[in-house]
């Protein structure tokens, strides 16, 4: 993509309204999404060219996609409008260009930009979210929390069919980092702890209301976060090297991502009390008789049986395949969004207790893992 970054006009004469036009109308044709960034010049030079420099105020802080936007335009300052409608049009035709020649490519070259702590790529009309901090077992960062935001929410506007969270390495998640508790000044905890209920709630909130088939594959363990959000994903594949963890009591901590509604639900009242309340971790194969996990594969083979079982699931009608997920899924939304706040207000709670500070403390002090 950086071969699309924008260069000075190409045509002597300038862009007329008409070439304006006709390029707004190409970028509707574009096969392949050109990810975030792009999007985000485009949008930028659309308002540039139409309402000239950025002059409104800036979106509140967790109004995230707004404030991308809003960033995006006013980076072009005082750019003359004539200016920002030409590169808008040598940037589309670029894109255009780009997007009838794209073959098969290699990994590197499909990766969307815009993102430090994901790989997301998009082929087979499947759009893949990697977690990719593999070196810290792909621990939730609050920059990790937010890209996954946006990438879920460019996901339910691409022309991908399906939607993939993984991750990258030997697990699949360590659930929340618990780096995420430090550095916060004094007399500032209740503050944080709010702060990071919110960007909880808007996390999971995502996931309940995400309208495409969302899929986890889980290629190594999964604990905390990762593990209580997959009741909101549609088909969980599992590698039989995968565990499922959720040691919210040794951490001073309650469930969250739904999972007190969802587990019980899934797996009945016993089972989902055993995993949330003591903490008992699951193999694989245990949390597929549970009815948590789809099925589970060979670690051995699990990438290229998964691959190929959604390549073919890629190929079913796309709508169809939406509409079902949204009539088998809208019914609990309400609920849904009314357990994900319930939780987050017990949570931000629990993160001021002692029982939390301490737990927190002993594995950062390397006292304690799980
Ligand atoms: C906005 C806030 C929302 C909060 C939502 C609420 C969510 C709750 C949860 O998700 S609770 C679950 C929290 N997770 C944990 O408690 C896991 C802690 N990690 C461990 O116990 C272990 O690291 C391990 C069992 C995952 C792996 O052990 P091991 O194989 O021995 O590897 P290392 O411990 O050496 O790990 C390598 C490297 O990664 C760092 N790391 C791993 N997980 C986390 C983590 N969750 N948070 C922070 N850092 C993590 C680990 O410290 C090592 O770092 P180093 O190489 O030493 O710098």
């Amino acid at each position: 993509m950086q071969a699309l970054s924008l260069h000075m006009s190409k045509t002597a004469m300038g862009a007329s309204q008409k070439d304006f036009e006709s390029a707004m109308n190409q970028v509707k044709l574009l096969k392949k999404d050109p990810g975030n960034e792009v999007k985000l010049k485009l949008y930028a030079l659309y308002k540039q060219t139409t309402e000239g420099p950025c002059n409104t105020p800036r979106p509140g802080v967790f109004d995230l996609i707004n404030k991308a936007k809003w960033d995006a335009w006013n980076a072009l300052g005082n750019l003359p409008k004539e200016t920002a409608r030409q590169n808008y049009v040598d940037l589309v035709s670029d894109l255009s260009s780009s997007d009838s020649s794209s073959q098969v490519k290699p990994e590197a070259d499909r990766k969307q930009p815009g993102y430090e702590t994901l790989v997301v790529t998009s082929e087979d009309s499947i759009t893949k979210i990697m977690m990719n901090r593999p070196a810290k077992k792909n621990a939730l960062t609050i920059q990790m929390y937010r890209e996954i935001m946006l990438a879920l929410e460019a996901a339910s506007k691409d022309d991908s069919t399906i939607i993939v969270l993984t991750g990258n390495g030997d697990y699949y998640s360590s659930g929340n980092d618990l780096m995420n508790f430090m550095n916060i000044p004094p007399g500032e905890m209740e503050k944080e702890a709010k702060n990071g209920a919110i960007l909880l709630r808007d996390f999971v909130g995502c996931f309940i209301d995400f309208p495409k088939p969302l899929v986890a594959v889980i290629n190594g363990p999964a604990i905390g976060i990762s593990v209580t959000i997959l009741g909101l994903f549609d088909l969980v594949y599992a590698s039989d090297r995968a565990t499922f963890h959720t040691p919210f009591t040794h951490l001073g901590q309650s469930p969250e991502g739904c999972s007190s509604y969802t587990f019980p639900k899934i797996m009945g009242q016993a089972k989902a009390a055993e995993m949330l309340m003591f903490g008992k971790k699951l193999t694989a194969r245990e949390a597929c008789a549970q009815g948590l996990v789809t099925e589970v594969f060979p670690d051995s083979t699990f990438q290229k049986e998964v691959w190929t079982r959604l390549k073919a699931y890629s190929k079913l009608p796309r709508n169809t395949l939406h509409i079902s997920k949204q009539s088998i899924r809208n019914l609990e939304k309400e609920k849904l969004h009314a357990v994900n706040a319930e939780e987050n207000s017990v949570l931000q709670e629990r993160w001021l207790s002692d029982e939390c500070i301490n737990a927190v403390m002993s594995f950062l002090s390397r006292k304690a893992k799980l």
